[in-house]
């Protein structure tokens, strides 16, 4: 069904809204409710920092560097955390540790507000805003300063700007592209059978990588033929990426005067691309903050380049002069003096910014790959900027109105996703109400941080509800409707290619996901469809490394679940009052005796390493209380299924948490979720759950239940010898 641009926009407009106030009085629940030392347990804040340098960064922003205050650490090291660069961060004094209320504005006033630019085991950097009250007062001293994470305003505003841009367009300004991607005119047509003759545009296809599987070559074909937008669409270890790269090589090969822009919502699926093109040697830059790029791909980014470019000379005397002046601030104790100092570069800055807007318009434009995140590609580099094709890597992980940031001035588009995987996750009310219980995750930061998929408290919800007023959104719509489900329904298969040779899991592992989610398409290459754990080099052949799929059944009732909130209930009658980070959110003490003798026995009796496996739970709390597990094993890994999404393990337990008389299985019921857990692996999936409770939550849930049952190596462990063995242990 064809949509109205306007009300489309007018929409996004105030789901956006809604979400960023969803943002905002998240974060500020959570400081005012716990002390500096909670929040950094939690993974929004980082503590007892020092401010170690200042430096002009790109944009001839200033950049904070701190590490940890010698006086709280003795390695040098900081504390686990999970702030990931990127993410937008308050940088102020750090309050005493009294039990009195924060609030965010008030900690706003006395710090400054600036994105994360680099993270480092022995410190990181912040790109602070210029105009920050207070700049001085912060960066000044030698006070003991913190960083706490906030919403991300920076991003809300680029995707508010373009939508408003829509909303405002005239029916004359619709491009075709635009027309097509609402349905307002269909698509133009593309052969149905490419794989006949090999001929695409005006010559024959030869392909740069020979190996390519037959799906990939597909995709490529109808992606070239394809006129204003083609989907491909990549099952778990397909190969999505591997298939873009050629894709783009293609697109330069039959046309040298193409110009591309490939986009992706998150730098680390940009660096991606990046890292696997360069090798080919065509003109592309990466845009975006250098230090939040990975260093293998430096060498492409605009700043690096700015800087040792011919063109980047007339930029570099400028930044010497600014860093001599940043590098003073430290050494002025007089208030008076340090206001000059300011003032001077603010008029340095000015210059810094003209000499460098020449520079990067000149080396934007002799780029034929230009590549960025979804919105970084807002930015004012690309401003006026042509594309013949926008390529969006993960673009199912996407908000629709991210994608529109490139999407606004092109013609023609190609996304690569996964639709039965994870949407981007959304922190409003607005959200459907199985998914809504989902708030932030993020790829990187998997560890036992607050960034899985759940909420943290219903309490938190309503309290969310009444504080602000939320704006009137149509009935139905929804953030995670993402430009993909939308396409999809919009124009149906026609406008897509699925890819269905998978080389990552053990033929056993894909079964279920391929039948239930795959329509059966998918198949297990060759060299991976036999593998096992007991295949690896120094691993012993014993069961846990024999069985490519556990199931740990834990049905009967003797492993019943707990929420933390229960238990804050029980402490509070012992008279301790502090309400946990993790709310309402599962745990399951039985399941976790379960996961750490598996995880005992594959590594020492089986020789797996630590590095090589994985534990997944949807639920934070469980994580929480496996959180030793690291200590006792450096290099496992704990995460929740959201974090986890797009990451692979050659060893992965999915410890499912929920068992009770009810049969609530919460969020466990979404497919996407469960999808994404059980498809992490390569060699060995282990699943640990009460197949009683969790076959009552859903259709799809007890299916896999059934299949679990039939085809994997089925225990029913015993709770007594279990917790025998783990006294004495
Ligand atoms: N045609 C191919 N022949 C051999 N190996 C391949 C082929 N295509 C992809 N691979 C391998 O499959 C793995 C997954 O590829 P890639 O990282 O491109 O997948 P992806 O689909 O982007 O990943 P994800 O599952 O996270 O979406 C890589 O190790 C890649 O080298």
């Amino acid at each position: 069904m064809a949509i109205d641009i306007p009300t489309f926009a007018s929409t996004q407009i105030s789901l956006l809204a809604a979400e960023l106030q969803a943002e905002v009085d998240e974060t500020s629940m959570l400081v005012s409710l716990h002390s500096p030392t909670a929040l950094q347990r939690a993974g929004v804040a980082l503590t007892n920092l020092a401010v170690l340098s200042q430096r002009t960064g790109l944009g001839g922003k200033t950049v904070v560097e701190v590490g940890p205050d010698g006086a709280f650490s003795c390695s040098g090291d900081l504390p686990e955390h999970g702030i990931r660069s990127g993410d937008i961060v308050l940088l102020a004094e750090q309050p005493a540790a009294s039990g009195k209320k924060r609030e965010v504005k008030e900690l706003e006033r006395k710090g400054v507000k600036g994105v994360v630019t680099r993270v480092g085991r022995q410190g990181l950097g912040v790109a602070v805003e210029e105009d920050g009250e207070g700049e001085g007062e912060v960066v000044g001293g030698d006070r003991r300063v913190w960083i706490v994470k906030l919403a991300d305003e920076v991003t809300w505003k680029r995707m508010n700007g373009t939508m408003e841009k829509m909303a405002k367009m005239a029916e004359g300004e619709y491009s075709y592209f635009m027309r097509v991607l609402f349905g307002l005119t269909t698509p133009s047509p593309v052969p149905e059978d490419l794989s006949k003759d090999e001929e695409v545009g005006e010559g024959k296809i030869k392909w740069f990588d020979t190996s390519l599987n037959e799906s990939q070559k597909d995709a490529i074909r109808f992606a070239l033929k394809s006129q204003e937008i083609a989907l491909i669409h990549g099952p778990p270890g397909t190969g999505k990426t591997h298939t873009l790269i050629e894709l783009i090589l293609q697109l330069l090969a039959l046309n040298p005067n193409s110009r591309i822009l490939v986009c992706g919502p998150s730098n680390i699926s940009v660096d991606n691309i990046v890292e696997r093109l360069s090798p080919h040697k065509i003109p592309l830059i990466r845009l975006g903050h250098p230090a939040r790029l990975l260093p293998s791909v430096l060498n492409h980014s605009l700043d690096v380049l700015t800087r040792t470019s011919e063109a980047g000379a007339i930029v570099k005397d400028v930044r010497a002069e600014m860093d001599a002046k940043q590098a003073s601030i430290r050494k002025t104790r007089s208030g008076k003096e340090r206001k000059a100092i300011y003032a001077d570069l603010k008029e340095l800055r000015k210059e810094y910014r003209q000499r460098e807007k020449k520079c990067v318009s000149d080396l934007v434009a002799k780029s034929k790959v230009v590549l960025a995140t979804l919105h970084g590609s807002g930015g004012y580099q690309l401003r006026d900027e042509k594309f013949d094709v926008v390529i969006i890597d993960e673009a199912s992980q996407a908000l629709e109105a991210q994608c529109w940031v490139a999407l606004l001035s092109a013609k023609k588009a190609i996304c690569a996703g996964d639709h039965l995987q994870l949407p981007p996750t959304i922190k409003s009310l607005n959200s459907s109400s199985s998914s809504s219980s989902f708030s932030s995750s993020s790829k990187t930061s998997s560890k036992t941080s607050s960034t899985s998929g759940e909420k943290k408290t219903a309490k938190t919800k309503k309290d969310t509800a009444a504080s602000s007023t939320p704006p009137t959104i149509p009935k139905g719509a929804t953030l995670e409707t993402t430009l993909f489900d939308r396409l999809l329904s919009l124009h149906g298969p026609k406008i897509k290619r699925m890819l269905t040779t998978q080389y990552r899991m053990h033929e056993s592992i894909m079964r279920f996901p391929s039948d239930e989610l795959y329509e059966g398409k998918l198949i297990a290459a060759e060299g991976v469809k036999a593998r096992l754990l007991n295949q690896l080099p120094d691993v012993r052949d014993v069961d846990e490394t024999r069985e490519p799929l556990v199931f740990i059944d834990t049905q009967g009732g003797d492993f019943p679940e707990k929420t933390e909130d229960e238990e804050e209930e029980e402490k509070k009658k012992k008279g301790v009052t502090k309400r946990s980070l993790y709310g309402d959110s599962k745990r399951n003490e039985g399941e976790a005796m379960l996961v750490r003798e598996h995880v005992r026995c594959l590594v020492e009796d089986g020789g797996v390493r630590a590095e090589d496996v994985a534990v997944v739970s949807p639920y934070n709390a469980q994580l929480a209380l496996l959180a030793p597990l690291k200590e006792q094993y450096p290099g496992i890994e704990l995460g929740s299924v959201d974090g986890f999404q797009g990451r692979e393990k050659e060893a992965v337990i999915v410890t499912l948490v929920r068992s009770n008389s009810d049969g609530e299985v919460g969020f466990l019921a979404e497919k996407r979720r469960l999808n994404v857990a059980m498809t992490r692996p390569k060699r060995s999936l282990t699943v640990i759950g009460d197949s009683e409770t969790v076959k009552k939550g859903s259709k799809f849930l007890k299916k896999w239940m059934e299949f679990l049952e039939e085809n994997a190596d089925l225990r029913y462990p015993d709770l007594a010898s279990l917790t025998a063995a783990a006294a004495k242990a």
